[in-house]
């Protein structure tokens, strides 16, 4: 049932989440790992190895599930990935399977048949927490959002996350979910179970997780746009009178992190870091984005100075960290603020993911994200008369500082001290320097908002 590498290139390109879109590359190997237990439809985990062929070089692994059937499939014309002859089955029509619910069902079932365990269907075992009995009538419906992973909702019952890129190891969202689910954490969705293999080597490969399904919970991203739509209805009105006022769950999310960070304390081990050895590392990340965005060279002279601070602080605690928070990775229930995706910053290695971190990094996003959220609504509003753009702007910077604010206040508890300071504001530079590359290779027309707020750091 393998596919041919070109028909496999020919569909990575058409989907959202492969990661290489934009660069040379080819299939070098498609590989199956497992066919799922107690089909039809007949369906085989693939491992697809793309090397890409530009200075920069590398390879990486993708996870492509595919359902097999004699005939073609007309509802899911919109998931062919091909078809072609095999030696055993003859003619097979090949569909990507996360559209499938005949598929996905059959995930569902081998999950619910590991209970509180696990249940082993070699190479693939499923492993199981204990506490939900998984609703097997829940039909599947795919996530249709802009993700890099592919997630897919049963009912309102489960959410089942199928990692796409995939690196033997232990995968810091399944990891990080589980710990804190066993610690009944609750800022965060619980995790129910996960799909593992092994590679060659006997390393874990990490294919898939399921997890409590927050069906009624709002976007924090979404809800911070709608906050500064309100605002900017009325620009004469200051944002703390304004009627969307975000402030008070700028506070509960800095409490909600604090709780996430005490849990991570507890349950990973913690340690101290040499000051000089980050500050070398975000000044090298700075050196190769100036190349990449030529913008941030005319500001590069006062971050390396602030890097340089952080440098002379000596020693820095560190423990396991979301390591990619902004508002967009925050989901907001009738009860509590919960944190999604604790994958980490997708361009780094895996094992760079799962290392010990300072808090002040997760810190640091947030407060980019109070930063975006204004700029992104003011760039949307055009330039019509009724439009008072130098009130809006002051608004912009209104909404900003006072969730950053409120936020950090109710995270840190009180005054920072001047190192922490120094540690915070290298943070959110080196976040900025990091999203002023982000923009540029994906929205380049928002480039603007981490260059602006890279110029205003120690200027
Ligand atoms: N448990 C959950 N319940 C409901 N929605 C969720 C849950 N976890 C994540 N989401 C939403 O699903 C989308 C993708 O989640 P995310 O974990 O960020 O995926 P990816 O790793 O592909 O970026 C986001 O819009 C997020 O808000
Ligand atoms: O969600 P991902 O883990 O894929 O994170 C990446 O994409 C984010 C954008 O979706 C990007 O976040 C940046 O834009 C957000 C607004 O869209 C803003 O709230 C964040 O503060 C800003 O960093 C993130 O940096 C990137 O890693």
């Amino acid at each position: 049932m393998t596919p041919d590498p070109q028909v496999i290139s020919d569909y990575l390109d058409r989907t959202r989440w492969f990661g290489g879109k934009g660069r040379p590359y080819a299939v070098t190997d498609v590989r199956t790992v497992a066919q799922l237990p107690d089909g039809p439809p007949l369906v085989v985990i693939h491992l697809v190895e793309v090397a890409y062929t530009d200075p920069e070089g590398g390879t990486e692994l993708y996870q492509v599930p595919l359902s097999f059937y004699e005939h073609p499939k007309h509802r899911l014309d919109h998931a062919f990935v091909g078809w072609w002859e095999d030696a055993q089955h003859g003619w097979v029509h090949a569909y990507d399977a996360l559209h499938d619910r005949d598929a996905m069902a059959l995930w569902q079932r081998a999950f619910a048949s590991a209970a509180d365990g696990e249940t082993s269907a070699p190479p693939l075992v499923f492993h199981r927490l204990p506490g939900h009995d998984l609703d097997l009538e829940a039909h599947s419906t795919l996530f249709s959002g802009e993700q890099s992973n592919s997630s897919v909702a049963f009912g309102e019952d489960a959410l089942m996350k199928v990692f796409r890129k995939v690196t033997p190891g232990l995968n810091p969202d399944i990891e990080i979910h589980e710990a804190l689910t066993r610690s009944e954490c609750s800022n965060i969705a619980a995790l129910y179970g996960w799909l593992e293999a092994a590679d060659d080597d006997g390393e874990p490969l990490q294919l898939a997780m399921i997890q409590q399904f927050l069906r009624t919970a709002t976007d924090g991203w979404d809800l911070a746009l709608a906050s500064v739509r309100s605002l900017y209805a009325d620009p004469e009105v200051h944002a703390h009178d304004s009627g969307g006022d975000f402030a008070g769950e700028a506070n509960r999310l800095g409490e909600a992190l604090r709780e996430v960070h005490e849990r991570l304390r507890e349950q990973f081990p913690t340690g101290s870091t040499d000051t000089a050895q980050l500050a070398a590392t975000m000044t090298q990340r700075l050196e190769s984005a100036v190349g990449a965005v030529p913008e941030l060279a005319e500001h590069a002279d006062r971050l390396r100075a602030l890097f340089a601070r952080v440098a002379g602080l000596g020693s820095l605690d560190v423990q396991r960290v979301h390591g990619d928070l902004h508002l967009g990775q925050t989901l907001r229930t009738s009860l509590a603020w919960k944190l999604v995706d604790f994958e980490g910053e997708p361009v780094k290695p895996l094992a760079e993911r799962r290392l010990p971190d300072s808090p002040w990094r997760d810190v640091a996003g947030m407060l980019r994200s109070f930063d975006y959220a204004p700029r992104v609504v003011e760039r949307s509003l055009g330039t019509s008369d009724d439009t008072d753009a130098a009130l809006v702007a002051t608004r912009a910077e209104e909404w900003a500082e006072r969730n950053k604010n409120h936020f950090l206040t109710a995270y840190a508890g009180g005054g920072l001290s001047e190192a922490e300071h120094t540690l915070l504001d290298a943070y959110v530079a080196d976040k900025a320097v990091y999203e002023s590359v982000y923009e540029t290779r994906n929205r380049p027309s928002w480039v603007v908002i981490p260059l602006q707020a890279v110029a205003r750091i120690g200027a």
